[in-house]
């Protein structure tokens, strides 16, 4: 059978100095699923993501994307693997228009000369496929709401090829509003079926709604991996505050 597993973590250790952020974290993520990480402040969520977007390297541990294994030197090397991440506001220059943002670093042209219509016109049709509606891809992304930035973030790095998107915590300080806008996106990515998403995240209600499945990173290591059908906001919620309570009065883990 053809290999269905977009990314696999084998027994992944991160060390910041006498801190261990990671001890031993394994995980895979399905072709075209959307994978929600959840932990306290602190577990290694974002240390996680960072690892798989080639950001950080690993102590010890093993990646492998679409069966084969890599050792991520980049971010750049991640992003040529199809691996792209969208960090909260991060991502973007404000002071540039949407469609420029779009094609950061990758620029259409005609000869030396910068084909702006082109890139107008693609922008503004690939983000209407992606149910994005931005009114003027010539705006400043300044003048966008931070739903509108953050759409325009997750759109570029799909226009890029990427095959494994990591959204670190997308929803938050975001209103409702702009909130639905980032959900709805993801579940557009997830009907298109050719995208696998990892998104961190604190609502677990959110999370509940539109991942497929749920892996909970807690001292160091992942302790819970269910689909999320089978499971609650309040069963979620209680394996965090069992923990956070063991923590508190030092009983071990
Ligand atoms: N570059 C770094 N240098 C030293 N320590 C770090 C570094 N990055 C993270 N840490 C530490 O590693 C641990 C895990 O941090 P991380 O940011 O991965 O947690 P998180 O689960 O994403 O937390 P939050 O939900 O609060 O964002 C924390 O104790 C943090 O202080």
């Amino acid at each position: 059978m053809a290999e269905e597993t977009a990314l696999r973590v084998e027994h992944v250790r991160k060390q910041f100095g006498a801190l261990t952020a990671l001890s031993d974290v394994s995980l895979r993520l399905e072709k075209g699923e959307v994978l929600g990480l959840i932990g306290d402040n602190g577990a290694g969520k974002s240390t996680l993501i960072k690892i798989i977007c080639g950001y950080h390297q690993p102590d010890a541990g093993r990646m492998f994307v679409a069966g084969q294994e890599v050792v991520l030197r980049s971010v750049d090397h991640a992003r040529s693997l199809g691996i792209d991440t969208v960090y909260q506001g991060l991502a973007l220059i404000n002071e540039l228009s949407v469609y420029h943002n779009m094609f950061l670093n990758r620029e259409l042209r005609v000869g030396p000369l910068l084909n702006n219509r082109a890139m107008r016109r693609l922008a503004r049709e690939h983000l209407t496929d992606m149910g994005v509606n931005i009114p003027d891809v010539s705006a400043e992304v300044a003048k966008l709401s931070g739903g509108q930035r953050q759409a325009v973030a997750v759109a570029r790095a799909v226009y890029s090829d990427a095959r494994i998107l990591l959204l670190d915590e997308p929803l938050a300080a975001m209103g409702a509003k702009e909130g639905v806008l980032i959900l709805d996106l993801i579940r557009d990515l997830k009907a298109r079926g050719d995208v696998s998403v990892i998104i961190i995240a604190h609502n677990y209600a959110q999370v509940l709604d539109v991942c497929d499945r749920v892996n909970l990173l807690q001292h160091g290591t992942i302790t819970f991996d269910r689909r999320t059908s089978e499971v609650t906001v309040d069963e979620l919620t209680e394996l965090v505050v069992a923990e956070y309570r063991r923590r508190r009065t030092g009983s071990g883990s």
